[in-house]
């Protein structure tokens, strides 16, 4: 059988502000998404008899739940409705997993953005970016951002308003305790600050500001104070990496990074993985400029 593999890679979220919350409970956001070089891995193979099916690590969710699942048979029913013959549409996707799931890492979202985008290509549907970027948000409010393939992105709405950045790659260590956050917890939570001011500044004043420092004073992760409170253990990394240097949750948790500014930083970080606690997570990773 001839499987191709196509890479589906992490996000960070370099601030997230919480500016509202819609009549629906989704929360209106401002935010910068970067992709980063961490990958799962996706084998798709298409099929000609209609049927998704999907193999390997699928999450501890019911394959038909997987988002990998839902976003095939999302696009069968967008093409459905759209009056295209879809009883030939199927495939065998086979999920390679190296992305931490539940970590504000976007994983599953990101497995469904490539599912989209490869299934649009290999079943000849020619939906034009935009639309299935629609599709997409339907699935999860980061699909849209994976599916636009920008490398980084100013994110309003939900997360489906995007004007891609141009970033300079850096070196991030990303540190996950282990724990797995519920983001509709974190978001549904009394606590959670929900008027943020909307940015002022323009795009490339924006753009200016990330590449000179990213993780700017003015800027924060209006999740965290939720997110800590409800997993001590993401405050006890975030406490043991900000001495170190700037660091910042990514999206609702649970993984915390740290972004050295000098080389000096890079050294104290790079020693404090050796004393990492052993049921910690670490990577260093790159964003993709
Ligand atoms: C935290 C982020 O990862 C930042 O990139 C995203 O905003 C979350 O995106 P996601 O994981 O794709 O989240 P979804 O699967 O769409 O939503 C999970 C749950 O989080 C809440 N949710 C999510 C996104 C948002 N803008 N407002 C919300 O209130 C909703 O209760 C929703 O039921
Ligand atoms: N293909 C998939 N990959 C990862 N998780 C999946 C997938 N399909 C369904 N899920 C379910 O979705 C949940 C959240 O997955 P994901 O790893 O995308 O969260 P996350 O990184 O916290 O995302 P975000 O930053 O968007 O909130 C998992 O608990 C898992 O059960």
């Amino acid at each position: 059988m001839n499987r191709t593999t196509y890479l589906s890679p992490a996000k960070i979220n370099w601030f997230l502000h919480v500016t509202g919350r819609r009549a629906d409970g989704y929360h209106t956001l401002e935010t910068v998404f970067q992709c980063i070089d961490w990958c799962d891995e996706l084998h798709i193979h298409a099929d000609a008899n209609g049927v998704i099916r999907l193999s390997g690590n699928l999450c501890g969710v019911a394959d038909t739940d997987n988002l990998a699942h839902r976003a095939a048979r999302a696009l069968q029913q967008h093409a459905h409705a759209q009056g295209i013959a879809t009883d030939h549409l199927g495939a065998h996707i086979h999920l390679v997993k190296h992305i931490p799931t539940g970590a504000g890492l976007g994983g599953g979202s990101s497995n469904a953005a490539t599912v989209l985008r490869v299934l649009n290509e290999v079943w000849n549907l020619h939906f034009d970016n935009p639309t299935l970027q629609t599709i997409g948000l339907t699935l999860g409010a980061d699909v849209p951002f994976f599916v636009s393939q920008y490398s980084a992105a100013f994110a309003r709405g939900v997360g489906e308003t995007l004007q891609a950045l141009n970033l300079v790659s850096r070196e991030l260590l990303l540190v996950n305790p282990n724990v797995h956050v519920n983001t509709r917890a974190v978001f549904t939570h009394p606590s959670l600050p929900r008027q943020h001011a909307p940015l002022s500044d323009s795009l490339d004043a924006l753009q200016t500001q990330l590449n000179h420092l990213p993780f700017q004073n003015s800027h924060s992760n209006d999740l965290e104070v939720v997110t800590f409170a409800v997993s001590p253990e993401v405050k006890a990394v975030y406490d043991a990496l900000k001495p170190l240097a700037p660091t910042r949750m990514s999206g609702s948790g649970a993984t915390v990074m740290a972004c050295p500014s000098n080389e000096a930083e890079h050294q104290a970080l790079n020693e404090w993985t050796q004393r990492c606690p052993t049921h910690w997570q670490f990577r260093w990773v790159k964003n993709i400029a």
